[in-house]
């Protein structure tokens, strides 16, 4: 089992990448045992990663995500690192990352989230003076993080490479179902954005009817089109359900029709019908290069399969397309304009964990994606060693 979690810890974290001995580490004993734990979907965690509470919550918010990591992680009602329970009550407004990140995540597990947003060990240095005490409850997540494991030697290496890399300019749901969520436990039952879009797009492998699978990609287009409205409005029921008062930022995006009907004198209609086409179109686009970009191919990584690619090389497509995105998972905090010079340390610490990476095209991945809401049986034997196909 440990050789199972040491190996497998970045599992959700890069999914580009295959580990190569997982099969030596109990997996079908996992799968079966986990099973029992299935809910209205059906999906096993292959990573041994309890089916989280309220993953089927309709709302599919980060809030109701938060909400079922505080009743899975045995944190106590504090914040939770690895066994150790700490109180950063009187730390949240001096956080230099911001307040947000530690008053959102009170009392859940923020190994991962820890881990992975800080490259010094200055933030290390701070634990002792907030501990409390030891947690109850085992951790409930299989990334480890070892000393001299995969995650922990590359951020070393990388921390070393970035001293000499050239200066660039650097740049709350978002917050949570993406930084919280999706780049922490990616393609696993924890990823809110994989939840969020049942049971319309089922990327896990698991039971499924026709419709779903099939007919869904006729229909994805229109699921797409709609994410940005069903935000927008998941957002307002989860503010009205909390209790929240008005606050004015909500009304920002009609900032955008107020200033085409004040400046171009066309009619409200006219101008709505325009507002709404920006969105739609926009949400479509977003859909696409976020589904299709880098996660969903059923040689990806998903949780239920026993194991688990990438556009790099031009800056336009890597920021337009999610490129490089199997470092942006890893270190999530650096600029998404120096990722490439990282490449020589990525690969070299892959070499040494017997880890490759794999690139693919682009056609590849969007037809992987068709093929992956079709995949209702998760590969049980993971991938052999495979080779780049550029
Ligand atoms: C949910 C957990 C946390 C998240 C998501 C988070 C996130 C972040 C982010 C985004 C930054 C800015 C990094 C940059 O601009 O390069 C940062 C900086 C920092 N955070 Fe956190 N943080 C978390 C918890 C903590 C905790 C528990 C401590 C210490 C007790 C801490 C101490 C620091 C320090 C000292 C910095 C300054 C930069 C550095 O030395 O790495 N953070 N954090």
């Amino acid at each position: 089992m440990e050789c199972f979690l040491t190996c497998d810890k970045m599992n959700g974290v890069i999914h580009q990448i295959t580990v190569s001995f997982a099969t030596k580490c109990g997996l079908e004993q996992l799968l079966s045992s986990e099973k029992k734990e299935n809910k209205e979907l059906n999906v096993v965690s292959s990573l041994g990663i309890k089916y989280p509470t309220l993953r089927d919550n309709h709302l599919h918010s980060g809030e109701i995500w938060l909400d079922g990591k505080r009743a899975d992680d045995g944190a106590e009602g504090l914040w939770r690192i690895y066994d150790n329970l700490y109180d950063f009550g009187d730390f949240v407004n001096l956080h230099p990352g911001g307040k947000d990140w530690l008053r959102l995540t009170k009392g859940t597990d923020i190994t991962e989230a820890f881990e992975v947003h800080h490259l010094s060990i200055s933030p290390n240095r701070l634990l002792p003076k907030h501990f409390v005490r030891k947690a109850k409850k085992p951790r409930n997540s299989p990334f480890t993080f070892e000393e001299n494991g995969f995650y922990k030697t590359l951020k070393k290496k990388i921390h070393e490479k970035l001293k000499t890399v050239p200066e660039k300019p650097a740049n709350r749901e978002w917050r949570i179902s993406h930084a919280l969520s999706h780049h922490l436990y990616t393609n696993t039952v924890n990823d809110l954005e994989i939840s969020a879009v049942e049971p319309f797009l089922q990327y896990l492998p698991t039971e499924k009817n026709l419709f779903v699978r099939y007919v869904s990609w006729l229909y994805s287009p229109m699921v797409y089109a709609f994410l940005y409205i069903g935000h927008f409005v998941r957002t307002l029921i989860q503010s009205a359900i909390n209790g929240e008062g008005f606050t004015w930022d909500i009304l920002l995006p009609f900032s955008v029709p107020a200033l085409m009907f004040f400046i171009t004198r066309e009619s409200a209609l006219f101008c709505a019908i325009m507002f709404l086409w920006i969105i739609i179109t926009s949400s479509i686009q977003f859909g696409l290069v976020g589904l299709n970009a880098a996660h969903h191919h059923p040689d990806i990584f998903h949780d239920g399969d026993a194991s688990r690619k990438d556009i790099t090389g031009s800056h336009f497509l890597v920021l337009t397309n999610f490129g490089d995105h199997a470092l942006h998972h890893l270190f999530p905090t650096i600029d998404h304009g120096l990722l490439e010079y990282l490449y020589p340390v990525f690969l070299e610490i892959c070499e040494q964990f017997g880890i490759e990476w794999k690139l693919s095209s682009q056609l590849e991945l969007v037809k992987g994606q068709f093929r992956q809401l079709a995949k209702v049986t998760p590969n049980v034997i993971p991938p052999k060693p495979i080779t780049r196909i550029d």
